[in-house]
């Protein structure tokens, strides 16, 4: 018990970039928050003069295995996917080269059953924004793939689409810019990757191994590395024994490394923005022959954390213009303002796709709200996970330096627990994701790092532990699980003391869903203002149309937009 204390003490007190009164609190809100440090960032002392010190052991409940990166006192502005590798970095080289994925056919192809609810999908309305939208597919055959295509589609265990399929792969093939909102879990990369294998397989492609400079014809971008890296490997499936050879950079690793995954040839290359931006400083891929441009987690690519980066990446010399290109983009969120900065990088004439209600949680994971204090907390949290036992758990902190005590934590509890976050070296974030994905560490501490796109078989669980700072992230938390008709359940601490801001967007999206609500979230829904909140508390059955106001807007149900109820105004949460 002494060292117990001792460790939570020293952990509590070891957040010295906090003043005193906070350590004194427990923890602030303030922290550090999720962007992470620039790579030149990294250096030898760090936050705290030295690296911290190593806790040995490893989920088994007695300590827990950590070697943060050193904290940089300042967070850059870098994204949080990773550092840039800029000319000025200062900090120790950057060596991590990951470990080469399976190579055989059935790790390639391997996945997880469509849950019990995949075919409620086809319940659920699609709007399509925009003029001349070709009209949906039913099938994949209707598609017209290529047999390889379709053999690959086949061994992938994909029989039927998804709404958010059978929408945006007719209009890529049609050459149409997009802009796509589905709920999570719901097969969006696979919307785009097939449509652009198969325009590839058919247009033929220009880089290969033999050319001295490589010319990707589709950039793929993600805001973090372990994303982007499922999107990589889900290139790689889709597109097994073509002649198209997709390639994954982030940060983190060396940059070495990352060239000489280019120079072996790259059709498609799949890139964190920090990274991507280096290789092309670097002068080690040309752009001229860019036809695709995806952003993946759109909204997220273009708030203030990324959308500098994604100006500077379309304004690259050679990077061809948005008339040139077909540029799309994908979230299960998209807030107005976001889209409205999206028209930047998209032909006036895209498309908008809502399936459902744009920014709406998945209906397959069960929402549960509990009003929770911080001193309250940690107890909850163990009383918890002791009823959930092995089930696989996300549970979602606030600041870095919470990830990893509230890991150590649940460790002194003997909790298998590994945790993931920004602070983290890359080796050791792989190591964590790993060690959740086969079950060694059932619970998964984790900041927003992991809260989007991360596609994990068995997620039964997502604990808020501390609400996100907007209603977007919460969404994207807990459709961490529930994923492709499967169920799952999210249980939220809700502090009276730091959440009221998100109690009126909380009922909206808990009704919007179908979930019960709280009625003391709705009393304090209903005594806070939030400003330009006008999210009535009851749903409605349209999906958000596109800022666009005015266009030739049809839902599947046959209204045109100026029939049908505007849902925009319910839309718009701030
Ligand atoms: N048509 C399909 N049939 C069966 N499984 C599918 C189909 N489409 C996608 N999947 C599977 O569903 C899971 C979720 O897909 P994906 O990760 O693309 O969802 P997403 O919409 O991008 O989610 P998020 O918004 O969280 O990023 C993956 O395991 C994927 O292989």
């Amino acid at each position: 018990v002494g060292s117990r204390n001792f460790l939570l003490t020293f952990l509590e007190s070891s957040n010295d970039c906090e003043d005193n009164q906070t350590r004194n609190r427990g923890f602030s809100k303030r922290g550090d928050s999720e962007y992470e440090q620039d790579e030149g960032m990294q250096r030898a002392g760090g936050l705290f003069g030295s690296r911290r010190p190593t806790l040995s052991g490893a989920g088994n409940g007695d300590t827990y295995q950590n070697r943060s990166g050193s904290g940089s006192g300042r967070d850059s502005w870098k994204s949080e996917a990773e550092g840039g590798e800029s000319g000025d970095t200062q900090g120790p080289k950057v060596t991590y080269i990951p470990p080469p994925p399976p190579e055989d056919e059935d790790s390639i192809f391997a996945h997880y059953q469509t849950g019990i609810n995949f075919d409620k999908y086809d319940t659920i309305l699609v709007e399509v924004s925009g003029h001349d939208a070709p009209p949906a597919i039913l099938t994949f055959e209707e598609a017209n793939l290529c047999q390889t295509l379709n053999n690959n589609i086949a061994k992938a265990g994909y029989t039927k689409l998804t709404p958010v399929q059978k929408y945006s792969i007719p209009i890529i093939l049609a050459g149409r810019d997009l802009m796509a909102c589905a709920q999570t879990g719901s097969g969006k990369t696979a919307a785009f990757l097939l449509p652009i294998l198969a325009h590839m397989m058919c247009d033929g492609i220009t880089a290969s191994r033999f050319k001295d400079l490589q010319e990707p014809e589709c950039i793929i971008v993600a805001p973090t590395r372990e994303l982007i890296n499922q999107i990589y490997l889900e290139a790689r499936k889709f597109s097994f024994g073509t002649c198209v050879r997709a390639v994954v950079i982030y940060g983190g690793t060396q940059l070495g490394h990352s060239i000489r995954q280019i120079v072996q040839g790259c059709n498609i290359l799949c890139a964190t923005p920090g990274r991507l931006m280096d290789i092309i400083g670097k002068e080690k891929i040309g752009l001229r022959q860019v036809k695709y441009l995806v952003l993946d987690e759109a909204d997220r690519m273009l708030d203030m954390g990324f959308g500098p980066e994604m100006r500077k990446l379309i304004s690259c010399p050679g990077m061809p213009s948005k008339e040139q290109r077909q540029t799309l983009m994908f979230s299960a969120t998209f807030p107005e303002e976001i889209q409205k900065l999206a028209g930047e990088f998209l032909k006036s004439d895209y498309l908008f796709v809502a399936v459902g209600q744009v920014g709406g949680a998945c209906r397959d994971v069960q929402q549960t709200i509990l009003q929770v204090g911080q001193y309250s907390k940690r107890e909850k949290l163990v009383e918890i996970l002791r009823n959930i036992g092995d089930e696989r758990t996300m549970v979602f902190v606030e600041t870095k330096k919470k990830a990893d005590f509230i890991a150590t934590f649940l460790c002194q509890e003997k909790i298998s627990t590994t945790s993931i976050h920004g602070d983290r070296e890359q080796r050791e974030r792989e190591q964590a994701l790993g060690d959740f994905r086969c079950g060694k560490c059932p619970v998964l501490v984790a900041t927003s790092v992991a809260a989007r796109g991360l596609d994990i078989e068995n997620v039964q669980h997502v604990i808020n532990f501390d609400l996100p700072s907007t209603i977007d992230e919460y969404v994207h938390r807990i459709g961490r699980t529930g994923r492709c008709g499967n169920t799952g359940r999210a249980i939220s601490f809700f502090d009276p003391e730091s959440d009221n801001h998100l109690a009126q967007p909380l009922v909206k999206v808990l009704s919007d869903a179908q979930q019960d609500v709280p009625a003391w979230l709705e009393e304090i829904a209903f005594s806070t203002y939030v400003p330009g909140f006008s999210g009535s508390a009851r749903g409605n059955v349209f999906a958000s149309v596109d800022t666009r106001k005015g266009k030739n807007t049809l839902n599947t149900a046959g209204f045109s937009s100026s029939q049908a109820p505007n849902p925009v105004d319910d839309e718009s949460w701030d």
